[in-house]
């Protein structure tokens, strides 16, 4: 089956940024979903928020949020920056609440051929520097898409578990060559159309629980996106011990 989603590279001096915030934030703890939990005051997705508002080469935001999302309009609303949009179309995964994100921005007459980035609201650390690095370092390389990512600095192993009755033991099946191996962070960035189509694909053709990003669904239909250097500050929030690591990259970018 092909899908063109590489036939035009998408062309704009702006990109329009999607923040999926629509998780449950199951492995992080606390009372509330993750983004709306507090870093330094402030609910994580604000934070998160602020920084693709403040990015020269970001046109739009928008923030989607879950249907029955009871904390945005209390907790994020107050300190929301003018323009900044919000849909309640989130899913039952992340690709579904991103795909319906698209959806929602092709709805409201956004341009197909125009980049969109999408970007975890658990990232709040995010800096505008980095967001206009990507837009730049895609748009010099003519690329289809990219995305920040960080190499891999430890010895990566792939192991397989031993027996069930054993879940947390697991046993080396082979060293794998870091030097080719690179964590993908976000945002990532592709053309609004390209990307909507192939993940509509994807969630309608077939059990779409593989897709953890928007880099591997393109991937899948033939498009190589490029690399653009990261920063270790641009962690995903996703367990308890990391909000002090976000607080810490937080209280560092000011200084
Ligand atoms: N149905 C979903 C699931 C996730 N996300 C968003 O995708 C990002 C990355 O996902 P992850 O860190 O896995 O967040 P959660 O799914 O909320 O966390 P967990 O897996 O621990 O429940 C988060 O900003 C989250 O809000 C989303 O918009 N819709
Ligand atoms: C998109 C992502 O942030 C890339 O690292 C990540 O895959 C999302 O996290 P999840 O826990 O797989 O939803």
């Amino acid at each position: 089956m092909s899908l063109s989603v590489n036939s035009m590279m998408p062309f704009s001096f702006k990109t329009m940024a999607l923040i999926c915030a629509a998780g449950v934030g199951s492995r992080a703890g606390g009372t509330l979903p993750k983004q709306y939990q507090s870093l330094n005051g402030l609910p994580m997705l604000v934070h998160t928020i602020a920084a693709f508002a403040q990015t020269p080469c970001v046109l739009d935001v928008l923030v989607v949020i879950g249907s029955a999302d009871e904390w945005f309009d209390e907790l994020v609303a107050p300190h929301l920056p003018a323009g900044v949009m919000v849909a309640r179309v989130g899913g039952a995964s992340r690709a579904i609440s991103v795909s319906n994100g698209l959806q929602f921005l092709k709805d409201y007459g956004k341009n197909l051929d125009h980049w969109v980035m999408v970007h975890d609201a658990a990232r709040p650390c995010i800096r505008p520097e980095l967001i206009q690095r990507l837009f730049d370092g895609v748009c010099a390389a003519q690329a289809d898409g990219g995305l920040l990512a960080l190499p891999v600095v430890d010895t990566v192993k792939l192991a397989e578990q031993l027996s069930d009755a054993a879940p947390d033991v697991y046993q080396v099946r082979q060293t794998l060559k870091r030097d080719e191996l690179w964590l993908a962070q976000t945002p990532q960035m592709f053309g609004l159309g390209a990307l909507l189509r192939a993940l509509s694909h994807v969630i309608d053709a077939e059990n779409s629980d593989w897709v953890t990003d928007e880099a591997s669904v393109m991937e899948s239909f033939g498009v190589s996106p490029l690399l653009v250097g990261g920063h270790a500050s641009n962690l995903k929030v996703t367990y308890p011990e990391d909000f002090l690591l976000a607080e810490f990259w937080l209280n560092h970018h000011k200084t």
